[in-house]
């Protein structure tokens, strides 16, 4: 995979091979590459258009099909897309040029992002080296407390384990709280394991992640062979030993705040409630999906967004967004003041013109609180999206617990 920032990047790998006399005319296999553009959307600056006109250019130069088009029918963050349209599979490895390719280990295939010379590599050559990683094992009991989310569990793990704690890792997430969580919970959980530095996230593929597969646009024909082979194959080895394991309750965990400039400080002793909030951004490759609009939902009927604050919803996909409209989330959210957009990464990362001012601080479901992130001078607290949209009608960051939730 490769969308409009690395896309661009993989095209000036391949000119200075080029310039090498090392051909690259065409691709291994066309079939197996797919394009995003997410990344710079929404925005109309003449960087963006000169990178959605290489991506064009690419995809139509080297034959490749699976192309998603801002602007034309199904189209968002790839990481939302990977999924929805099964153009990833279990067990198999999946490489892309960006970090959150990790999402993608949620489904049970070896995924994890590469930098643009390896990605030009894998084009060009369908293949790649991998040191394997170590595996750390988090057993996980239990089923989440109301209002606790996956983003909670992640945020905590990684606030203890710390941003390193995973480094060149596959981090392994197992146990009956697995088993009770959405496919889409996983993917929030694998997501974030790149901010503990790890190589993967990864998730046996279950019952769950079969039918989630089942019936999707690149779904393939035989799938239910496949289906058959993975249920024998794809399964933790009784005796598989892990570099470190470890065991989490999840009634222990609560709903988490990010606090500092990076996804592990977590604690800072200071009220919530006494931190103000000027920006509200419920998206990203984290949790931009159905349910997390739905739980987000849930703090916003039949309320208003507070005075002074800006809030807004990027749903992950066009998809995402469809079915959200079909809910009548939209409705929900526009009477409460946010704001309803077109998919993509938006407020993210600050490659777009949705960025923060300098000075304001946002409560955002996205999964980097790195300084400047989202627009030069701003703050981000890593947040749930229910305590996201919690935030935005109080003006401040509140413990979702003792809220009345609809
Ligand atoms: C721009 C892109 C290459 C980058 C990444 O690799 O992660 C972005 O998606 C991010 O989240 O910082
Ligand atoms: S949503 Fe954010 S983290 Fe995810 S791919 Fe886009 S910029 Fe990266």
């Amino acid at each position: 995979m490769v969308h409009d920032v690395s896309g661009p990047g993989v095209l000036k790998v391949f000119e200075r091979l080029r310039e090498q006399g090392i051909p690259v005319d065409r691709l291994k296999d066309p079939s197996k590459v797919w394009v995003a553009e997410d990344h710079f959307v929404p925005s109309a600056d003449k960087i963006s258009a000169e990178n959605i006109v290489k991506l064009s250019n690419f995809t139509r130069e080297y034959g490749i099909e699976k192309h998603f088009r801002y602007g034309m029918g199904q189209y968002g963050i790839c990481h939302t897309l990977s999924h929805e349209e099964a153009l990833v599979l279990p067990g198999q490895v999946y490489v892309g040029g960006d970090s959150h390719t990790n999402t993608t280990g949620a489904l049970g295939a070896f995924a994890c992002g590469l930098g643009h010379t390896d990605v030009a590599y894998v084009l060009l050559n369908g293949r790649i080296w991998f040191k394997v990683p170590e595996t750390l094992y988090f057993q996980i009991n239990g089923r989440l407390p109301d209002h606790v989310m996956a983003k909670d569990l992640i945020l905590r793990i990684i606030g203890e384990i710390g941003t390193d704690g995973g480094a060149y890792r596959a981090m392994q997430f197992g146990g009956s709280g697995v088993e009770n969580m959405s496919m889409e919970q996983r993917m929030t959980v694998c997501n974030m394991s790149i901010e503990a530095g790890a190589r993967a996230g990864l998730i046996a593929p279950d019952e769950k992640t079969f039918r989630y597969l089942r019936g999707r646009r690149y779904t393939p024909e035989d799938y239910e062979e496949m289906v058959d082979a993975w249920r024998r194959d794809l399964t933790t080895d009784s005796g598989a030993t892990f570099a470190k394991s470890y065991t989490i309750h999840t009634d222990e965990i609560a709903p988490q705040v990010s606090w500092g400039t990076n996804p592990a400080m977590t604690w800072p002793g200071t009220p919530i409630t006494e931190i103000p909030v000027d920006r509200v951004f419920i998206g990203s490759c984290t949790n931009a999906r159905l349910e997390d609009l739905i739980d987000a939902a849930r703090a916003a009927r039949g309320r208003r967004v507070a005075p002074g604050v800006d809030a807004m919803v990027v749903p992950g996909s066009q998809d995402v967004k469809r079915q959200a409209e079909e809910m009548g989330l939209d409705r929900v959210f526009r009477d409460a003041g946010f704001e309803w957009r077109e998919s993509g990464c938006s407020m993210c990362l600050g490659m777009n013109p949705d960025i923060l001012e300098p000075g304001q601080r946002c409560a955002s479901t996205s999964n980097r609180n790195f300084e400047g992130r989202q627009g030069a001078g701003g703050r981000t607290h890593l947040v749930s999206p229910v305590m996201a949209a919690a935030a935005a009608v109080s003006g401040h960051f509140v413990d979702v617990r003792e809220m009345d939730l609809n």
